[in-house]
């Protein structure tokens, strides 16, 4: 079984060592990656996955570069490949940048810089997400809370302590949880296997419902406050997350339902203006035409299947940083 102590993702003896989140929550069970085609081919079938995480990876994909390559440009041209590996994090990139801004000082320093991130992400996850629980307790009336999340922003997607449910491991330990609606998410099930696992862990109350029953839930009265994480968020505010987060913003706005996204601020991307211009994502269609290999769609059907959608600011509530409330 895993362990809250657990790193997500870290580096041991040489390698990058990760939780494999395919195998969940069937098996937990962890992979060592040694060399860097290994961690694109992990990033990529969502093995190590979540934005935080994901900047975790870079800068440590970036130590297995610099330890294994032969030159100084042998090094960017892999740091170049992991930063392309998924296009909508923008902490993947961010991550790579950081550790390889180190290679003039050698692989040692590219290492260090790496470990430095990652223990910043533990404790500006656990920041952000305390001031964030402190926002849906002043936003909302009703105690204890009930809360409904989407996709996984947990320990799984970031090094160790997680976003959107980092605000429910404070809420819980204050008392203040009736229970967490876990969207299932379509269709590789980040909700039903991660989310569930990690509530199930740490003994938070559940219920996994299907994506297309939240919007229903919020307006029954069932949901207090809409949390979720984010992949990006633009210089306007403008926030790119797991697709299915837009449908949840407009849900909630209608019933007037507080709806807060909570990132460290390596997910702010000054450089991107607006949500428009956020790369989203487009990955296979097998995964909407098939279930567990088995067709769930005509032979050759054709799928949209974009991983990542884009809120609008105005339906926001709040983007809560570890600088707070934005
Ligand atoms: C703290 S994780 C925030 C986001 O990365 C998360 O909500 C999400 O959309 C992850 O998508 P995934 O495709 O599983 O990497």
């Amino acid at each position: 079984m895993g362990s809250a102590d657990q790193r997500t993702i870290d580096w041991i003896d040489g390698a990058v060592v990760i939780v494999d989140q395919c195998a969940l929550p069937g098996e937990h069970r962890l992979l060592r990656l040694t060399t860097v085609t290994e961690l694109i081919e992990a990033i990529q079938r969502l093995a190590v996955r979540g934005a935080p995480a994901l900047g975790a990876a870079g800068a440590l994909g970036v130590a297995l570069a610099a330890r294994h390559g032969t030159s100084a440009a042998d090094v960017e041209r892999e740091a170049e490949r992991l930063a392309q590996a998924r296009p909508t994090a923008v902490n993947l990139a961010w991550g790579v940048r950081r550790a390889l801004a180190k290679l003039p000082s050698g692989a040692d320093a590219v290492l260090e810089e790496a470990l430095v991130l990652l223990a910043e992400d533990e404790e500006l996850c656990r920041t952000a997400s305390g001031h964030a629980a402190e926002l849906v307790l002043r936003e909302t009336a009703r105690r204890p809370l009930r809360l409904l999340t989407h996709c996984n922003a947990g320990r799984l997607a970031t090094v160790s302590w997680g976003t959107a449910l980092g605000v429910v491991w404070h809420l819980h330990a204050a008392g203040q949880v009736e229970y967490v609606l876990v969207d299932e998410t379509r269709p590789l099930m980040q909700g039903a296997r991660l989310t569930a696992w990690e509530l199930a862990q740490e003994g938070v109350p559940y219920r996994v419902l299907p994506d297309v029953a939240a919007a229903s839930a919020i307006a029954r009265g069932l949901v207090d406050c809409v949390v979720v994480g984010a992949d990006r968020i633009a210089a306007n505010g403008d926030v790119a997350n797991k697709v299915g987060t837009y449908g949840l913003a407009l849900a909630a706005a209608r019933h007037r339902v507080p709806f807060v996204v909570v990132a460290p601020s390596s997910t702010v991307d000054p450089a991107t203006p607006s949500g428009d211009l956020i790369e989203i994502e487009e990955r296979a269609a097998g995964e909407v035409t098939t279930w567990g290999g088995v067709p769930t769609a005509p032979a050759g059907a054709a799928a949209f299947n974009p991983a990542f959608d884009v809120t609008p600011a105005e339906l926001i509530t709040a983007v809560v940083t570890e600088r707070g409330p934005g």
